[in-house]
């Protein structure tokens, strides 16, 4: 009677073990959904067609239409604009980042996505990599097809984006971008399609990871500073710094450097040929900036490689700075948040080797 009594209490214990493991197993993590507009919530009339507009469908919409996206996650949506991103403002990204951070201090939740066009999610991505201080997961989502057209992109990429978001793997990876399988760092990605569904690549150091239908890979963390290392913050700021990007080319008029300071720049990023080069002219133009104060960044308006200093411009003559492996709209923003304190070209140059 004994033997039975222990035997039935040891099967009662491992069926109890199985059921708690079983309950933990099926835990659902807790995403919030930031939405902002872009392709995935456009639409188009009718037909198989090019033309559409971006931001037209709610957010509540857009999860209702992709199946499965609830066994993931408790998810909870909230519109914080509806525009397409060439649309996308200060104003809306400093109100995402105050958002997000009083979503991660009140506790409770494991990761945020934020569904955003693709012409400036680059922008935006990069900014909340230097600004958010948390190390829960935020995952930008979009997608290249309005969510009306004929094998839209957006609802797969919405069901990964959620499923990185709600992976604990995912944490301390800096802000992410899913689209097409693919999960970039806001540091390497960026845009290099106008039309096409694989539009976002990683050319300087490659991918974080892959989502196959919510399957998740990681392969490295981010190599800069970002998130709770970050050492900038807009708590209280409501305005960003004036920089411009000038584009350089053969024989460029060099007296868009003296407008752009003329009209108040704090800062000008140069999308310079080659290794951050521009003509002489530009090159005075850039010194005479740079005397009055105004940082000079130079930049590439190529893909890959990084702008190193003093390479066949003297910047420790002229007083510039090399933007490193930042493009010229990573280098903006970073200079953007960076002059939100008086820093000095030596600061600066640390800034854009360490972010
Ligand atoms: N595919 C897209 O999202 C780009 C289109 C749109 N202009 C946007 O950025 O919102």
């Amino acid at each position: 009677m004994k033997t039975l009594i222990t035997a039935l209490w040891s099967k009662l214990t491992v069926v109890l073990v199985l059921v708690s493991l079983n309950s933990f197993a099926q835990k659902k993590a807790n995403v919030v959904i930031l939405a902002t507009g872009g392709t995935i919530a456009g639409a188009a009339s009718t037909g198989v067609q090019s033309g559409y507009t971006s931001g037209q469908v709610t957010i509540d919409a857009m999860v209702n239409a992709v199946p499965d996206i609830t066994k993931l996650a408790n998810i909870k949506g909230e519109q914080i604009s509806n525009v397409g991103s060439q649309d996308m403002s200060f104003e809306i990204m400093l109100k995402l980042a105050k958002r997000i951070a009083e979503l991660t201090q009140q506790g409770g939740l494991d990761g945020i996505v934020i569904t955003h066009g693709t012409d400036t999610m680059e922008e935006t991505a990069y900014f909340l990599n230097l600004v958010c201080k948390t190390d829960l997961p935020i995952v930008l989502v979009g997608s290249m097809r309005p969510s009306t057209a004929v094998s839209a992109d957006g609802p797969l990429n919405l069901y990964n984006a959620v499923a990185v978001a709600a992976d604990p793997n995912a944490k301390k990876r800096g802000v992410l971008l899913v689209m097409n399988d693919w999960i970039h760092s806001a540091q390497s990605l960026t845009k290099v399609s106008t039309t096409a569904v694989q539009t976002f690549m990683s050319p300087l150091n490659g991918l974080i990871g892959i989502s196959n239908y919510g399957t998740n890979e990681f392969y490295r963390f981010p190599f800069n500073k970002y998130g709770s290392q970050s050492e900038f913050s807009v708590d209280n700021v409501t305005k960003l710094p004036r920089v411009d990007i000038i584009y350089a080319d053969a024989d460029m008029p060099a007296d868009l450097v003296d407008a752009s300071v003329e009209h108040g720049a704090k800062g000008i990023v140069i999308a310079g040929v080659g290794n951050g080069n521009m003509n002489k002219a530009g090159l005075e133009a850039c010194e005479r900036a740079a005397k009055k104060g105004v940082v000079i960044v130079r930049s590439s308006r190529v893909v890959t490689g990084n702008v190193g200093r003093n390479v066949e411009v003297d910047d420790d003559k002229m007083g510039f700075v090399a933007s490193y492996d930042h493009n010229p709209q990573k280098s903006r923003i970073l200079l953007m948040v960076a002059l939100l304190k008086q820093r000095s070209n030596a600061d600066l140059q640390k800034i854009f080797y360490e972010y």
